[in-house]
């Protein structure tokens, strides 16, 4: 299951399955239930909502067996929380073209901010069961020292940097002249550049993104899905999200045992990215997602290996500081992550040559062959 990346390397896991130890408001969770019984959610009898058996906060877990393709709730399009469907929806279409950015996430933070500040939002029971913010313990609300510490060669703690930057870039640039100029709107607490990245943690964590109908289209942007976000994720889901015209299915693709949680997938992730957006890691060797190096590495050869860094630094395929992330959909592209690992796993004589070559193969149909091969098998070096 999930392992507190915090936790001391050394320390034992006895049991890997660790239940959440929080206690569900049992007030907030029934005017919940009662929300998606009105708006219907047709929630499935066969699955119990709540704290007891998930792994983190809330969850679900099976009450019966359940057999692969049974739906076990779905949620009507007009119950996304998206700026299509939020209060402001006018006030943010009018000003569509100043909320650009590079993250396209300041949208649904708006209307975000706004609903969570509105007692009669339609959302209310969904927005009054989201966890306390502060329990979200994403390494972005870590201090600087625990990230440099902790997440040292990972690609957090550049992820993270970034993210910080646009946050506050985005809050000072787009967010404060929207609040301020429809201050009839937004409370005081909108101003604070705190409450926003309080916004944006939620976003990160919960929100979903509707895979785009053409695979050469742009990720549109996300929104929140009440209900889907409380199922949590693993590697090895048995339940999945279809999304259909009028509503958004969430469907068992295996057999579920009674007293198994329910679990989605956030998207096929690798550690240091759930950790990044999620605040947790998957146990080894529980994420088939989770990238590694292979064991050939020749770090036994000091003075290659520099020289071999140097080079991939002169190449931009390694960070300054000598650190690169391998992944999938990471920092490197497929491609230059076969070029990195390529390298690496050269010998001497092998890498001397390649080095004279400014890195140019000659044979370029074998390597497209080879890449094309590393491309299928990388997830599971
Ligand atoms: C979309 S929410 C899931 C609902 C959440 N459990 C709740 O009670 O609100 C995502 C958050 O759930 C937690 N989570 C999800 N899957 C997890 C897992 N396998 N192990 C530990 N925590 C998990 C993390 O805190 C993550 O940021």
């Amino acid at each position: 299951m999930s392992a507190s990346i915090k936790r001391p390397a050394n320390s034992v896991e006895e049991n890997p399955i660790k239940l959440s130890t929080f206690k569900a408001n049992e007030h907030s969770l029934n005017k919940f239930k009662e929300w998606m019984t009105e708006n219907s959610f047709n929630l499935s009898p066969k699955i119990y909502v709540g704290n007891d058996g998930s792994c983190a906060q809330y969850g679900a877990v099976a009450l019966e067996d359940i057999e692969e393709g049974e739906s076990l709730f779905q949620i009507q399009r007009s119950c996304l929380l998206m700026p299509q469907t939020s209060t402001i929806s006018q006030q943010i279409q009018n000003d569509m073209d100043s909320l650009k950015s590079s993250s396209g996430w300041v949208p649904l933070l708006l209307s975000l901010m706004y609903e969570y500040n509105n007692p009669q939002s339609k959302w209310r029971p969904y927005l009054d069961l989201v966890p306390d913010f502060k329990q979200l313990d994403l390494p972005m609300f870590w201090t600087e020292t625990e990230r440099k510490s902790l997440l040292k060669s990972t690609g957090v703690i550049e992820a993270v940097d970034k993210d910080i930057n646009n946050i506050s870039t985005e809050f000072n640039d787009i967010i404060l002249p929207f609040v301020k100029k429809h201050s009839d709107l937004f409370g005081e607490c909108c101003l604070n550049l705190e409450f926003y990245k309080q916004m944006v943690a939620f976003v990160m964590a919960y929100s979903f993104t509707e895979p785009p109908d053409d695979e050469f289209d742009d990720s549109p942007p996300p929104m929140m899905v009440p209900m889907a976000d409380i199922l949590n994720h693993v590697a090895k889901n048995n339940a999945q999200l279809a999304f259909e015209k009028d509503a958004l299915k969430m469907v068992a693709i295996k057999t579920i045992k009674k007293g198994e949680e329910i679990y989605n997938t956030y998207g096929q992730l690798a550690n240091w990215q759930l950790l990044q957006m999620y605040g947790f890691a998957e146990q080894f060797p529980n994420n088939h997602y989770d990238t590694k190096l292979p064991k050939s590495l020749p770090i036994n050869n000091e003075v290659l290996l520099k020289d071999k860094t140097n080079f991939l630094i002169d190449m931009e395929l390694m960070i300054r500081d000598g650190s690169f992330v391998v992944g999938i959909s990471g920092v490197l592209t497929e491609d230059e992550m076969y070029q990195v690992i390529r390298v690496l796993l050269m010998n001497e004589k092998e890498y001397n040559e390649h080095k004279e070559k400014d890195g140019w193969s000659e044979d370029e149909e074998e390597e497209e062959e080879e890449s094309l091969e590393f491309g299928k098998n990388c997830i599971l070096l």
